[in-house]
């Protein structure tokens, strides 16, 4: 619970604000009640209703924005019904409001759904005393809107930029080994359910330390970031390539299995061959490929992949080692 909480920012932020709700609602309710107001009482109870119903919603099926958007009509619509029943003393549940929708949809919804809000509370004569109060609602309720804007957007900003340094490798611009464990449990997940077939290449290339000793780092950096741009330009556009470490890549490829694998791998090993260059000549690379096996961890999907890397390395380099399903090693020829 605390680990879905951690990670998911949003719905970290719609349970604080449910909860916060219904602490702040609840009382409410039952005063309206205790009043004889049991309109603005049944008013409450169906904002509190909307407000678990999305709650429940986001845990249990953790579609997020579905329940965000869901949460932020409801506490518009709320308001705007309260505002409607109470009239001046119920006009003031908009301001919490028009700031909450920012944490809930995109910075544009929200400024939507803030000026429809207001537009429909300006609407109900009965809600104002005076047309200068109306006028001041609208222009306090416009200040509050910009200026949660600004921070939603500054705030999204910053949060993209941090999520960019935390999963991508600075040097080459592919995903980083964070990033990788995530996709290959959702691609181990997806085998599971639709039964697609997925395979796993970790690409290590030959000698590397030896072109960083004589030519210097620059000119290493280089030949990542070519053989980076090698193999994106050589595979499909749901393939997925990773930095694990060092000179070693994986490369997650899904919907591939049997001969076409062998096709993807012996094209891949040939463009590498061609194409990678350093200045003391061609860089090849060695390659250990590993099929996910049915109900197999990821953990052991990748040290099948290592293992058959291990293996060609072994074997002479520039060689693909195909593991089988029994982690038993097949030497294709190179
Ligand atoms: N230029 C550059 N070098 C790096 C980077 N990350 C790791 N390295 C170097 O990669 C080299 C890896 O060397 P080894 O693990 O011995 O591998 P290798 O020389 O390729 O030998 P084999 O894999 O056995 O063929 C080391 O010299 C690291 O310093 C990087 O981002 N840039």
């Amino acid at each position: 619970m605390f680990h879905r909480l951690k990670n998911d920012f949003r719905l970290s932020i719609i349970t604080l604000l449910g909860i916060s709700a219904i602490i702040g609602i609840t009382p409410f309710a039952i005063l309206r009640f205790v009043e004889g107001n049991p309109l603005a009482g049944f008013v409450d109870l169906g904002i509190l209703s909307g407000i678990v119903g999305s709650l429940a919603y986001a845990w249990m099926t953790g579609d997020t924005e579905r329940s965000g958007l869901f949460l932020a009509i409801i506490i518009c619509a709320g308001a705007v019904t309260v505002g409607a029943v109470m009239g001046e003393a119920g006009l003031f549940w908009i301001f919490p409001c028009l700031v909450t929708t920012f944490f809930l949809v995109s910075s544009r919804l929200a400024a939507i759904l803030n000026l429809l809000s207001v537009l429909a509370l300006m609407s109900i004569e009965t809600a104002f005393s005076s047309t200068v109060q109306m006028w001041t609602f609208a222009t306090t309720a416009t200040v509050v809107s910009v200026c949660a804007y600004v921070f939603a957007y500054r705030n999204q900003d910053q949060r993209e930029r941090l999520e960019h340094l935390a999963t991508i490798d600075p040097l080459t611009g592919v995903k980083n080994r964070r990033s990788m464990d995530e996709e290959l449990n959702a691609a181990a997940a997806n085998a599971e359910r639709s039964g697609l077939p997925y395979a796993l290449v970790m690409l290590d290339i030959d000698h590397f330390k030896k072109i960083n000793d004589v030519y210097g780092h620059g000119v290493g950096d280089n030949v990542l970031t070519d053989l980076v741009a090698l193999i994106e330009r050589n595979t499909r556009k749901s393939d997925q390539l990773f930095r694990y470490g060092g000179e070693e890549f994986v490369l997650l490829l899904p919907g591939v299995d049997g001969s076409s694998l062998q096709a993807v791998m012996n094209n891949l090993q040939q463009v590498l061959r061609r194409h990678l260059k350093y200045p003391g000549g061609p860089v090849t690379s060695s390659f250990g490929v590993a099929l996910l096996g049915h109900g197999e961890s990821v953990e052991s999907w990748l040290a099948r992949a290592d293992e058959a890397l291990y293996h060609a390395k072994e074997t002479g380099r520039d060689r693909i080692v195909f593991a089988d399903k029994n982690t038993q090693l097949l030497a294709e020829p190179a």
